[in-house]
């Protein structure tokens, strides 16, 4: 596309938002008004005809996807490459500026982002640790009292004696936590984004090299915006600089993470001369659609009005089936899909969205009977698979001794006789010491406290290590990945076992080799590939390896399809208690989210949008019986109808 056609593929009000003399802009209006089109186009006018140096530009897009679509599609509209501008989730950017402030933020060199399951698995050792009751001291607990404190800001203080037993008791597993995260050099997600914030405002000469150099910052999605990720943009913002958001507050689906929908409100207040632009023509779905979504939506009481239309036809009826149960609900989705695909519509053109992941199972079961390829997004991805995060928790160790979260992951995987008793030894030491669990595994060998045949299989793992980063040193990443896996003992251990499913491992094991070769090339040289790697993963990327050029069916929670569009979408399990989920049912709140979240479902849709209610589900192992959505009498039934099975 041409700079001089730049304008040529938008309405009015885009035209206006786009071009839209240098200022505070937000962006209000509803699903497929063509936001994140503006914010893209935007960027593009920035560029090339307000002629700003890309370095000025910063861009937070809501997932890792979104923010590469968005890259290729400002690389296509100015016919070459935005160099040194700064696009990503508020994560990856967060996680950028440390790598390269990280002895500003106090963090060693190779510090390591952990996910979720290994906070889990510390958290559950430090509770163990502090001998609190794991009852009622839940790791799971501890893990949501933790990341939403950071979210707000907030870090454990000195626990005053005031201060109730329970949330003293929160706060010191939150205190233990960050030591233990600190000692090993392990940062959360929610760390990142505040570390990054404290960084900033301690080190103003920092902070002031950004605000000079971001002139002008992007946020789409806005409405998913955190108290944190906002004190983050209120902080880069130059007082010279210009801010752009856009979102809609139906959207708002993260109140449970800490989300602030008023975040969009504040900015109002806290930006001078704040230009409110609202977009209401929706350019993606048809008449149906829309009017569904439109109904469904209106029965929240705490929003902005808007009143959102389309030019496109009628389309087809929406289409709703009342399962028997969840087998029967899988079957008539896939044998949709199937007809569908016979009448020309590409696999990889239909979604299937649920409200938990779990919901996911049956569906994979019917899918991989009746042979129709699938991609789980979020699900347990190829990142996520036991012998991928054991072959990673070996790279890991490898980049960084003192990484607890991976230690303990290998410490006897391959089983090397290592037993737990030992490893109490080691993880007791450490924490008396203050010590990681490498450094802790050390001076035991040092004072040989061990018995002889515990201190050799510890000897041995030490060596082992050692001898693999030796090995592996000045490789390209593709050959130290399968040297580490041989050399592990990972691959002859999975070899060994049965079947499919050991099969099914190695081969795994080999596209995790591949899946590392292009990082030899990796645009960021602030790190040596092995980190980029990791880094990668580590902030989620993974669906980005997995090939997305193959047409398979989509399968995603209501919460991951935030932003995206699909010929055909599936909304399955619309039932009273599991859409909406039974803790919305009793919070008038979370019920408008979860409506919010349907609203979210409904507009994705295109073309085609199929609804489906299971009568009775199999819940650990019993047979439940459930009533429909009250979302599905929400909808105006003259667009519906109802589908017989196939
Ligand atoms: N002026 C336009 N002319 C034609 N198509 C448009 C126009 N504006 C947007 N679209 C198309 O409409 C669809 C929705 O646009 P976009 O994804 O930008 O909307 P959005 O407001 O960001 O949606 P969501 O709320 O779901 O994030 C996209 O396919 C986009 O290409
Ligand atoms: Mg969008």
């Amino acid at each position: 596309m041409y700079i001089s056609h730049l304008l040529d593929s938008l309405n009015n009000k885009q035209k206006e938002a786009v071009s839209a003399p240098l200022g505070n802009i937000l962006v209000l209006a509803g699903a497929g008004s063509g936001k994140t089109r503006v914010l893209t186009h935007r960027i593009a006018w920035l560029l090339a005809v307000e002629n700003n140096p890309p370095s000025s530009i910063l861009a937070v897009t809501f997932t890792n996807k979104a923010a590469t679509e968005m890259y290729y599609r400002i690389k296509n509209i100015l016919g070459k490459h935005p160099c040194g501008m700064w696009i990503g989730t508020f994560h990856s950017l967060a996680y950028r500026i440390l790598r390269i402030h990280y002895i500003e933020a106090n963090l060693p060199k190779d510090f390591h982002i952990i996910d979720s399951e290994d906070q889990h698995k510390l958290l559950k050792r430090l509770i163990r640790y502090l001998n609190l009751d794991e009852n009622y001291w839940s790791a799971r607990q501890a893990m949501c009292y933790i990341n939403a404190k950071k979210d707000e800001g907030y870090r454990p203080q000195k626990i005053d004696k005031y201060l109730h037993v329970i949330e003293a008791t929160w706060q010191r597993i939150y205190a233990v936590y960050q030591e233990a995260c600190e000692r090993s050099g392990l940062v959360d997600f929610a760390e990142l984004i505040l570390r990054t914030y404290e960084m900033l405002r301690n080190k103003a000469t920092i902070a002031n090299y950004y605000r000079e150099r971001f002139y002008h910052i992007l946020v789409d999605e806005f409405q998913d915006t955190n108290h944190i990720q906002y004190s983050w943009i209120r902080l880069l913002a130059n007082c010279k600089g210009y801010i752009t958001i856009v979102g809609d507050d139906d959207q708002s689906i993260y109140g449970w993470r800490g989300a602030k929908v008023n975040n969009m409100q504040s900015f109002i207040q806290d930006f001078p001369q704040v230009k409110t632009i609202s977009l209401d023509q929706n350019y993606r779905s048809t008449k149906n659609i829309l009017k569904a979504a439109n109904y469904l939506i209106a029965n929240n009481k705490n929003r902005l009005i808007k009143n959102l239309w389309t030019n496109s036809d009628k389309g087809e009826y929406i289409s709703l089936y009342c399962a028997m149960n969840e087998i029967d609900e899988a079957y008539f989705v896939v044998n949709k899909i199937i007809l569908n695909h016979k009448n020309g519509l590409a696999l990889k053109d239909c979604v299937i969205l649920y409200r938990n992941n779990a919901q996911s199972r049956v569906l994979e079961e019917v899918l991989l009977h009746l042979r129709i390829p699938y991609h789980i997004y979020g699900g347990i991805q190829f990142f996520e698979r036991k012998e991928v995060k054991d072959a990673l928790a070996y790279l890991r160790i490898i980049n960084n001794r003192n990484d607890d979260a991976a230690y303990d992951r290998i410490i006897n995987t391959p089983p090397r006789g290592i037993g737990t008793k030992t490893i109490e030894i080691v993880r007791k030491m450490a924490q008396n010491r203050q010590l990681t669990l490498w450094q802790a595994s050390i001076v035991l060998l040092q004072e040989k406290v061990l018995k002889y045949s515990s201190n050799l299989a510890l000897q041995e793992f030490i060596k082992l290590i050692e001898n693999i980063a030796q090995n592996i040193a000045n490789l390209p990443l593709e050959i130290q990945t399968n040297l580490v896996i041989k050399q592990s003992g990972l691959w002859n251990m999975y070899q060994q076992e049965q079947g499919e499913k050991g099969q099914s491992r190695i081969k795994n094991l080999e596209e995790l080799v591949n899946a590392t070769e292009k990082y030899n090339n990796h645009y960021n040289k602030d790190m040596v590939p092995l980190q980029a790697f990791l880094s990668n993963i580590a902030l989620n990327t993974s669906d980005e390896f997995t090939n997305h050029n193959k047409d398979t069916v989509q399968l995603m929670t209501l919460h991951a399809a935030k932003g995206l569009e699909f010929q055909q979408v599936f909304i399955v399990g619309l039932e009273e208690g599991i859409f909406p989920s039974q803790i919305a049912i009793k919070e008038q709140e979370q019920m408008e989210e979860e409506r919010r979240l349907a609203y979210v479902g409904i507009t994705r849709a295109i073309k085609k949008l199929t609804i489906t209610y299971a009568q009775t589900r199999r819940i650990y192992g019993q047979k439940v019986f459930y009533c429909k959505s009250r979302f599905i009498n929400e909808l105006p039934q003259e667009c519906i109808l109802m589908a017989e099975r196939y």
